[in-house]
């Protein structure tokens, strides 16, 4: 955009940070994105499926429990322009839940030097919040992380630079709690700043709720891309056994205590690579959450050696699913269900749920 002449009737800007790309009243936003999610059934997959009503988020503001921040080189916290290297002080950010916002006010008075960029990771359930600080040396801030948690933050984590992308190299736990709880529905799991945890987890609760009850009962159940298993402690209510695996140490490492903790025995939870999930099976449900690359070539080679008799499909990204799913009903399977989830007003962003089918 580079200039508004007339704004629309549903124009509404709360003070949006760069990045929220849909500033519009929220139920305006809602019919915007479910158009994204069936404009890609009918123009990449080439399916004239029906996408059920978008279930929107319960909270349309305050609802981000994860952010990250690059460090403004006159002091303070900054958001990058997207597409660009332009960086944005941040004051306040409406999407972010409170607890969120009360300590990006104390990080903004805080000396943060020598780091390259820091991310937030807060509870809903708790109300604390956990601090990442990204690049230097662990052992550099150490007794930063002792005063941060004086002042506030409940724990604060390391990690190295990495080109593959935040948390992805080294990292370590400085001070204060390792770890929070955080609640999807009925369930209490554990949630660090370090790995993944879907970052609405109002929104998040009621997908994971309907995703298990599409999947039904049954005997073997295989996540993959599962993260510290949310999904999985929703499927293993009717499930026989659930295969938790995922590609992060530190995910598998919470979810197998939270299984413990839970008493869900029958859990279990694999380190893997995706591509490897052949090796899992027999399985009567796969339930995939894949990042927004979709399935890899060999991962979607690997689910039709599996052959599962459901699949459930959840995706952040509805172009790279409507490519998958048009390549596993080339393969026999059926979409019987779609439907999209607001986790992110105020974005393009759009979540989809999904369930698939073997047709024969
Ligand atoms: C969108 S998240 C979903 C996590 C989980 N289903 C949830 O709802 O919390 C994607 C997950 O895929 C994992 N991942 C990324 N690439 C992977 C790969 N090649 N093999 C296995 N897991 C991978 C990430 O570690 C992350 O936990």
């Amino acid at each position: 955009m580079v200039e508004i002449l007339e704004p629309s009737p549903d124009r509404e800007d709360p003070g949006l940070p760069p990045g929220a790309d849909l500033p519009m009243r929220y139920e305006a936003q809602l019919p915007v994105k479910e158009g994204f999610v069936r404009e890609s059934l009918t123009r990449v997959a080439q399916l004239e499926a029906e996408v059920h009503p978008i279930r929107p988020s319960p909270a349309p503001l305050g609802y981000r429990t994860a952010a990250q921040f690059a460090l403004h080189p006159l002091g303070g916290l900054a958001y990058r322009r997207p597409g660009s290297d332009e960086l944005v002080r941040v004051h306040d950010d409406p999407l972010l839940a409170g607890p969120l916002r009360e300590a990006l006010k104390l990080l903004n008075t805080w000396p943060l030097v020598g780091l390259e960029e820091v991310a937030l990771r807060g509870s809903l359930l708790t109300g604390e919040v956990q601090l990442g600080l990204v690049g230097g040396k662990a052992r550099h801030f150490r007794k930063a992380a002792e005063g941060l948690v004086e002042a506030g933050i409940a724990g604060v984590w390391w990690g190295a630079a990495d080109p593959r992308g935040r948390f992805r190299g080294p990292t370590r736990f400085l001070a204060g709690k390792e770890t929070l709880l955080e609640r999807y529905g009925e369930l209490e799991v554990q949630i660090d700043v370090v790995s993944f945890a879907q970052v609405n987890p109002r929104a998040a609760a009621g997908l994971y709720a309907e995703a298990a009850k599409l999947a039904g009962t049954g005997g073997k159940a295989l996540e993959l891309y599962g993260g510290s298993g949310v999904l999985g402690f929703f499927l293993a209510r009717n499930f026989a056994q659930v295969t938790v695996t995922d590609l992060n140490r530190r995910s598998i490492e919470k979810g197998r205590a939270d299984a413990a903790r839970l008493g869900l025995e029958n859990v279990r939870f694999a380190r893997a690579d995706a591509r490897e999930a052949a090796r899992f099976g027999p399985a009567e449900l796969v339930a995939v959450d894949p990042p927004r690359s979709g399935l890899a070539k060999e991962t979607l080679a690997a689910l039709l050696e599996l052959k599962p008799q459901e699949i459930v499909y959840i995706a952040c990204d509805p172009a790279t699913w409507a490519r998958d799913v048009a390549r596993l009903t080339e393969h026999g399977y059926r979409l019987d269900f779609a439907r999209p989830y607001d986790f992110f007003p105020y974005t393009h962003h759009v979540e989809v749920l999904s369930y698939l089918t073997m047709s024969s």
